[in-house]
């Protein structure tokens, strides 16, 4: 059997991880498993563990690594035939270690956005919650303003990408990912990508996974995944 794919994408709020993910994902037939989509699932099937993670996520808060892990690394541990595209997780030091304990990643993918560039992105975000799907009024607009394409559902705006939150979440993000880069860089996984546009950067990932994921895998992935 074709060995299996396994990579983490890191970036700060805004820097493309859910556009890209989505673009690795129907390109290359990886699972998809983004933190915050699963931690949004888990709260509205009231499980034990998204009644306790919704009360931080009201707050703006980070779920604390022990809640985090529980409820990431199971889920993970049902994805061991697939290859998998994780993005919002490891978000610290103690959940990489923890990634690390049950699997050898083959990629990190590191988005590099300059701040105004994020800060413009986000003040233009608006997200259909049933879904997680993201538009973004000039790169990706809806057809409808305001309505989900796909549902027609109402489209709304996180209260942190408003742009009074959005200093000290970039601040918080770049002192927690400092440690995870230079994990992933002492192993030499990691593959940094710096621009302004995902459109430009995308044909850099694009070509990187063609290297690195043998073609009857993606197949074989496709194959399964319909
Ligand atoms: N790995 C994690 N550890 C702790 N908390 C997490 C983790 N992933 C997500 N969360 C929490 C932080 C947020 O309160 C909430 C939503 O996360 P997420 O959907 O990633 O949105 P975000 O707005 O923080 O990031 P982004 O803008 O990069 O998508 O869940
Ligand atoms: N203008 C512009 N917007 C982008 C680009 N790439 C992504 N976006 C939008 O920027 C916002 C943040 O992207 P998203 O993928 O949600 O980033 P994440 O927070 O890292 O998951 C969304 O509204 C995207 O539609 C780009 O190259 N240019």
């Amino acid at each position: 059997m074709s060995k299996l794919f396994r990579a983490v994408i890191l970036g700060p709020p805004g820097s493309g991880k859910g556009t890209i993910s989505e673009r690795v994902a129907s390109s290359f037939g990886l699972q998809h498993l983004s933190s915050g989509d699963f931690l949004r699932e888990n709260i509205a099937a009231k499980t034990e563990a998204g009644v306790l993670a919704k009360a931080y996520i009201e707050k703006g808060a980070l779920v604390p690594d022990d809640l985090m892990t529980r409820l990431i690394i199971p889920r993970l541990e049902q994805m061991t035939r697939h290859s998998w595209l994780l993005d919002g997780f490891p978000r610290t030091l103690a959940q990489a270690k923890a990634l690390n304990s049950i699997c050898e990643l083959d990629m990190v993918i590191s988005l590099n956005i300059p701040l105004e560039t994020l800060k413009d992105r986000l003040r233009h975000r608006w997200i259909h919650p049933a879904s997680g799907r993201v538009y973004n009024m000039r790169f990706n607009p809806p057809q409808v303003q305001g309505v989900d394409d796909i549902s027609g559902e109402p489209l709304i705006q996180h209260e942190e990408d408003k742009p009074e939150a959005l200093v000290a979440r970039l601040r918080h993000y770049k002192d927690m990912a400092k440690p995870i880069i230079d994990l992933y860089r002492a192993k030499g996984i990691l593959h940094m990508f710096s621009d302004t546009e995902t459109d430009r950067i995308w044909p850099h990932i694009s070509s990187l996974l063609s290297s690195k994921i043998p073609t009857d895998l993606t197949d074989a992935q496709r194959a399964t995944n319909h």
